[in-house]
């Protein structure tokens, strides 16, 4: 099995930083020269890992070209953030292996699970059990993932499946606004999750300013993922403003 390697750094980095940053790049758009050098250049500023997927990424000879560009260049962990089976492939450290919980479609709860696992097993990456929950509607998970979203001002809610997944034993749990959500979650919701669930919290979708990440990290977030800020041209300044902003705000 391939041990807790990427699980353990995440928890020391946790202990030393307060909070992380993870930066998605979804291979159907950075292709493999320019995620390299991304990859390469938000290290430098501070973030934690490197996620790599995206929903409809269904291109695996594509994506493995970016994961092993990439692992070149870096010493942060990449991890493989699945939008389905095509999601698993060689040469990461460790892969989201995650359960949209609450899909309305058994296939994304725990189908594209059994059909992924022997090729996790076959390519050596550490599997981190994520319970991803989509909050709201419209986005791009909600619709590939057939999820029943959460309402956005249902915090209870969430708060009542993340517990559901610490009762099954998933370490992580991932509050899902939507890459390019017009908004995130809301602080109260990561409040409310956070009260209830033990694990390790990410939250993402729609984040892309410094106040709104800070109000993640002081509700309770362990790690923000920022994607569609950089795909939007957004600046490494400003990125490393909210890496350095929510290494001190809980
Ligand atoms: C564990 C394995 C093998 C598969 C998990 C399968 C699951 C649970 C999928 C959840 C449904 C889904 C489609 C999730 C998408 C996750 C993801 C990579 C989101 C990133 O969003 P973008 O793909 O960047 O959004 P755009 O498509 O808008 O770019
Ligand atoms: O692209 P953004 O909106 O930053 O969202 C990141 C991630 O949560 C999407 O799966
Ligand atoms: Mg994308």
């Amino acid at each position: 099995m391939a041990g807790d390697k990427v699980e353990t750094f995440l928890k020391s980095e946790l202990k030393k930083k307060n909070a992380l940053l993870f930066v998605l790049i979804d291979s159907e758009v950075s292709k493999l020269e320019a995620s390299s050098k991304l990859a390469k250049d938000v290290e430098k500023i501070g973030a934690s890992a490197i996620l790599v997927g995206g929903s409809s990424a269904t291109d695996q000879i594509e994506m493995a070209k970016v994961v092993k560009g990439i692992k070149k260049g870096i010493k942060i962990p990449i991890i493989l953030f699945p939008g389905n089976v095509t999601g698993v492939v060689p040469e990461a450290d460790a892969i989201l292996f995650s359960s949209l919980m609450n899909s309305e479609n058994p296939y994304f709860i725990s189908q594209a699970q059994a059909l992924g696992a022997p090729s996790v097993l076959k390519f050596g990456l550490e599997p981190l059990p994520t319970a991803y929950l989509v909050i709201g509607d419209g986005t791009s998970a909600w619709f590939v993932g057939s999820a029943r979203g959460i309402p956005f001002e249902k915090p209870k809610i969430a708060a009542a499946y993340a517990l559901a997944a610490q009762f099954l034993g998933m370490r992580f749990v991932y509050l899902e606004a939507g890459s390019g959500a017009k908004s995130s979650v809301t602080p109260e919701m990561v409040k409310t999750v956070r009260h209830t669930f033990n694990g390790f919290l990410i939250v993402g979708g729609g984040i892309k300013d410094v106040k709104t990440a800070q109000n993640l990290v002081k509700a309770g977030a362990d790690a923000l993922v920022i994607g569609t800020f950089l795909e939007k041209g957004g600046s490494l300044k400003k990125l490393q403003e909210i890496a350095k902003a929510i290494q001190r705000s809980k």
